[in-house]
């Protein structure tokens, strides 16, 4: 079975997770990320298209709605109109929270008028000009105060004859007989743009009483939309219905002046592109514009105003913007998301070289002859409760595995000896000659040789003799063969009783024959005993009175003599032979 390291079992499948996660999120962000990158911006333009609704209905509310409060006053009580300076007070009071309301005014059917005003570029400075305080009909300037509401007189210019019956907010709502728009034009002497509405009053009996009328700055929504902080690339505009620009996010002026003329900026020709192909579509919902290679998400709606006047947000984003940010975003998850997977895999790397290391180390111990190595391991070698576990396991495996080798090694000593013992015993038994203890022919081979090797290295001379009982069937016949056994037995002692215990050879030939080796001997000295043995035999009787002789055949080897034990043999037998056929009892040589 093939296997692989702890470290890889841990590394690998947090890379290949790694791998096969980025590899999805990259794919699946390809696939959705334009999805995306479109919901993003849809969201974020009806984000900020309902920040531009609510502020411009903030703006314009207030401006509509005192308009239609003072004209339900004058309505109903049309004896306000007789104490213009008290009407004045009311404009000022109702003009106070608003920077951009710059006139609230009335003007009555007999030409009298009274205004609360302010500057359409200096919010907050409210003073009151009426055209009946100074001299009738003409126009002054007049601080508020408390208690007369028209104070002390500002400016006044005798020459500036004003008749509001001949302005066109009175004529205009004259002409329409109800609340009517003006048109968007600049304040004369301020670059910015306002507009008013008139409404006509009239008594119960449709009397014309008059014209109230109110009128707005834009400036503050001009300054409002290029406030906004915008993604890059994104324009915006309010429109009005032809598309003449109210207000945008700072895209070139929203008119000019040329000879005294006026002319508006319109979409139409606006220098922006975008603008211009937003006006085209002119329709309202969401539509996506190619503009010089860039897209656009574009949104246009209109907010409805009241009395027949409609105005346009429009709205272009641009898409790469959302797509560049979503990628790079996506991008940053996948790259996070692959060092957090390496993060792991480190780790993992590091979890397996700490339980990896001891059980190397472990293994090692194993591995080696010496059960020492494993005994020796510390007990405590890891910082991991189950490989300490196993560590133990070794160890106290070693222990008994100690033991018992020890007990294997004791007991094949034990046998060792035993076998040696019976081997010798065996060696000994092979060798000797059961029935008298001397050596058997075996033995008798083994040790001539010897002798007759060392004798020859030696330069020693040395004496074969083959002896053999003359007539032994006999006394078997006569005494049974248990009692020849006891005679060979005597016989065997008397020859052994003769020679040199230490360095001569007795040996049984062979049934009644006996073999003698006299080594570094005379060989006057071997006759000698070997007479003296002839000599025992006739004297002493071996076995129930019975005497018994024998014949030998003598071979004497000298110093320096080199003769093989076969000849030895050879030559010994034929002596015996001749000893025996030559009458017995005798010693040939
Ligand atoms: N009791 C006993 N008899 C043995 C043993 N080995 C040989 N013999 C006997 O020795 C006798 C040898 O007889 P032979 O070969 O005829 O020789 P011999 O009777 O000694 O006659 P010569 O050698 O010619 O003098 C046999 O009767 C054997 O049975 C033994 O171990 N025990």
């Amino acid at each position: 079975m093939k296997t692989v390291p702890l470290r890889w079992l841990i590394v690998i499948p947090f890379v290949v997770l790694a791998v096969v996660l980025g590899a999805a999120m990259y794919l699946l962000s390809s696939v959705t990320i334009a999805d995306i990158a479109d919901k993003i911006g849809k969201q974020y333009i009806k984000e900020v298209e309902g920040r531009i609704y609510d502020r411009v209905q903030d703006f314009v509310t207030p401006f509509i709605s005192i308009a239609e409060v003072n004209l339900a006053a004058f309505t109903h009580r049309p004896e306000l109109l007789n104490d213009l300076p008290a009407v004045a007070g009311r404009f000022y009071e109702q003009a106070l929270p608003y920077s951009q309301m710059t006139f609230i005014s009335v003007a009555t059917a007999d030409g009298r008028y009274v205004n609360s005003t302010q500057s359409p570029m200096k919010s907050g400075q409210h003073n009151i000009a009426a055209n009946f305080v100074y001299e009738p009909f003409v126009m002054a300037g007049f601080e508020y105060d408390p208690k007369t509401f028209i104070g002390p007189k500002i400016e006044a210019d005798p020459t500036f004859l004003y008749d509001p019956r001949e302005r066109p907010f009175y004529r205009r709502a004259v002409n329409n007989k109800q609340i009517t728009w003006g048109n968007i034009e600049p304040y004369y002497g301020f670059p910015t743009l306002g507009i008013d509405l008139s409404a006509p009053i009239y008594d119960e009996n449709g009397t014309l009483l008059g014209v109230t009328a109110t009128s707005i700055a834009l400036v503050e929504l001009d300054k409002y939309l290029a406030s906004l902080e915008l993604v890059e690339g994104a324009y915006l505009f309010l429109a009005e219905n032809n598309g003449d620009l109210i207000a945008t996010s700072g895209q070139g002026a929203l008119y000019q002046t040329e000879n005294g003329v006026i002319t508006r900026s319109n979409l139409n020709d606006h220098s922006n592109k975008a603008f211009q192909l937003a006006s085209q579509s002119a329709k309202e919902g969401m539509q996506e514009i190619a503009v010089e290679g860039e897209n656009y998400l574009y949104y246009q709606r209109s907010i409805d105003l009241k009395y027949g006047k409609q105005w346009q947000i429009g709205i272009l984003i641009p898409r790469s913007y959302q797509q560049g940010f979503l990628d790079s975003y996506t991008q940053s998850v996948i790259v996070i998301t692959l060092l957090l997977f390496i993060c792991i895999a480190g780790v993992g790397s590091l979890v397996a070289w700490y339980i990896g290391k001891p059980i190397h180390r472990l293994s090692q111990a194993a591995k080696g002859n010496n059960l020492k190595s494993i005994q020796q391991l510390p007990t405590a070698m890891s910082g991991v409760r189950e490989i300490n576990a196993l560590s133990q396991g070794l160890s106290s495996m070693a222990d008994n595995l100690s033991d018992i080798m020890q007990n294997l090694e004791d007991k094949v000593a034990e046998r060792t000896s035993y076998l040696q013992g019976e081997n010798e015993h065996l060696l000994e038994s092979a060798l000797t000659d059961e029935l008298t203890g001397l050596y058997n022919r075996r033995g008798f081979n083994q040790a001539i040789e010897e002798a007759l090797v060392y004798s020859q290295e030696k330069g020693q001379q040395l004496t074969f003799v083959l002896c053999d009982i003359d007539h032994f069937k006999r006394v078997n016949d006569e005494f049974g063969h248990s009692v020849g056994d006891l005679a060979l037995v005597s016989v065997a002692m008397n020859l052994k009783h003769h020679v040199r215990f230490a360095s001569d050879i007795v040996a049984r030939y062979g049934g009644e024959e006996f073999a003698l080796v006299f080594l570094n001997a005379d060989i006057e000295q071997v006759l000698l005993r070997l007479n003296r043995i002839r000599r025992g035999f006739a004297q002493n009787p071996v076995v129930k009175g019975e005497h018994i002789t024998m014949s030998f055949g003598v071979v004497h080897v000298c110093e320096g003599e080199v003769i093989s034990m076969e000849a030895l043999i050879e030559q010994a037998d034929k002596k015996l032979y001749q000893a025996k056929n030559t009458g017995r009892d005798q010693i040939i040589l």
